[in-house]
């Protein structure tokens, strides 16, 4: 019997096989002599570099805070978000993703192997775009204030991704200009907004499966509900909510421009029974026609390139077939040492 309005999923096929169901990870306190770095973006960008480096380095990934985006703008986007996922499936499905358009809303996913216990507006910049999707809800009030929230965050989360990769880059030696080439614009940037509704198997399910994020850095926001983890030396360890914070973590194209210095680190998140749970991402990708390599600096004689140079969007054609195989489209790219 399908159990989610609007869809033909049954419970069952959430259920994960016994060795692929989530273990009970740690918390991060339990973690011996390892703290979760927390960094003060206040700080300025001389001291941020050694600080930025040495958290990109030993956990990528790492909590920030005076980070300048208003905490008033972080509450009401997590508000409508709500309320836009609160609506009767019938009217969100009136801006479903449809491939290749990249924008828009998935339900819970019923094709990967293992399903997720979550639903997502996938966004993409560009004010008309906004405006007209969210308009095109049937019953959603919210549209306006919403697009202009949406609008904001782009643009603010952008400048700060671009501020944290740039002293990122900078602790490996590498010019800012070089990093402006690739990440110099938002254009290409996405903004996930998941839902996690509380589910009545948390134990055998996943709100995402263990993965590791594509992009050039993910900056994410939870609210207090917690269920993000992150595999760190073989365990995995939980991300506690702090209010005020956001994360920041490594996605495969730094861990490839980096040549493997910055690694991209697999999470995960977990569900629970009797809280709902919303979190949003933006990721700040090249745009697709860049070609992305190793940066010049980071490959010596002592060091060769980890990684061969690819088109981004021959690296995203790459996705479905990686997650078939279970691993991350970069693994396809790496070069045989
Ligand atoms: O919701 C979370 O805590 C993690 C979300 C995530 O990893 C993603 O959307 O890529
Ligand atoms: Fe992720």
């Amino acid at each position: 019997m399908a159990f989610l309005e609007g869809t033909d999923l049954t419970m069952a096929e959430f259920v994960c096989a016994q060795n692929e169901r989530p273990s009970v990870g740690l918390s991060s306190s339990d973690m011996e002599g390892a703290i979760f770095p927390k960094v003060d973006l206040g700080l300025s960008d001389e001291e941020l570099v050694p600080i930025l480096h040495s958290a990109a380095s030993s956990w990528g990934f790492f909590s920030i805070f005076n980070h300048g985006i208003p905490e008033s703008l972080l509450d009401s986007i997590a508000t409508h978000a709500l309320h836009f996922f609160g609506l009767p499936s019938s009217d969100k499905i009136a801006i479903a993703r449809n491939p290749p358009v990249p924008y828009g809303y998935t339900s819970f996913a019923k094709s990967a192997a293992i399903k997720s216990w979550s639903e997502a507006l996938h966004l993409m910049p560009g004010e008309d775009r906004i405006h007209s999707l969210f308009q095109s809800v049937p019953s959603f009030q919210e549209s306006q204030s919403f697009s202009a929230d949406i609008i904001k965050y782009f643009s603010l989360a952008g400048a700060l991704s671009n501020r944290i990769i740039t002293l990122l880059f900078r602790g490996l030696m590498v010019d800012d200009e070089e990093v402006e080439r690739v990440f110099g614009s938002i254009d290409p940037a996405r903004l996930r907004i998941n839902h996690y509704p509380a589910c009545p198997i948390a134990d055998l399910t996943y709100g995402l499966p263990p993965h590791k994020d594509y992009g050039g850095l993910a900056i994410l926001h939870q609210d207090d509900v917690g269920g993000l983890e992150i595999l760190k030396d073989g365990h995995w360890v939980a991300v506690e909510p702090e209010k005020g914070c956001l994360i920041v973590n490594i996605g495969e194209m730094i861990q490839m421009m980096s040549n493997g210095k910055y690694q991209s680190v697999l999470h995960r998140s977990l569900v629970n029974s009797s809280q709902p749970r919303l979190s949003f991402i933006f990721f700040h990708f090249p745009s697709d026609d860049s070609l992305v390599a190793p940066m010049s600096k980071l490959v010596t004689k002592d060091s060769p390139a980890k990684y061969r140079s690819f088109y981004v969007k021959d690296y995203k054609s790459m996705f479905a077939m990686a997650m078939k195989a279970n691993h991350s489209p970069l693994l396809f790219f790496k070069e045989s040492s």
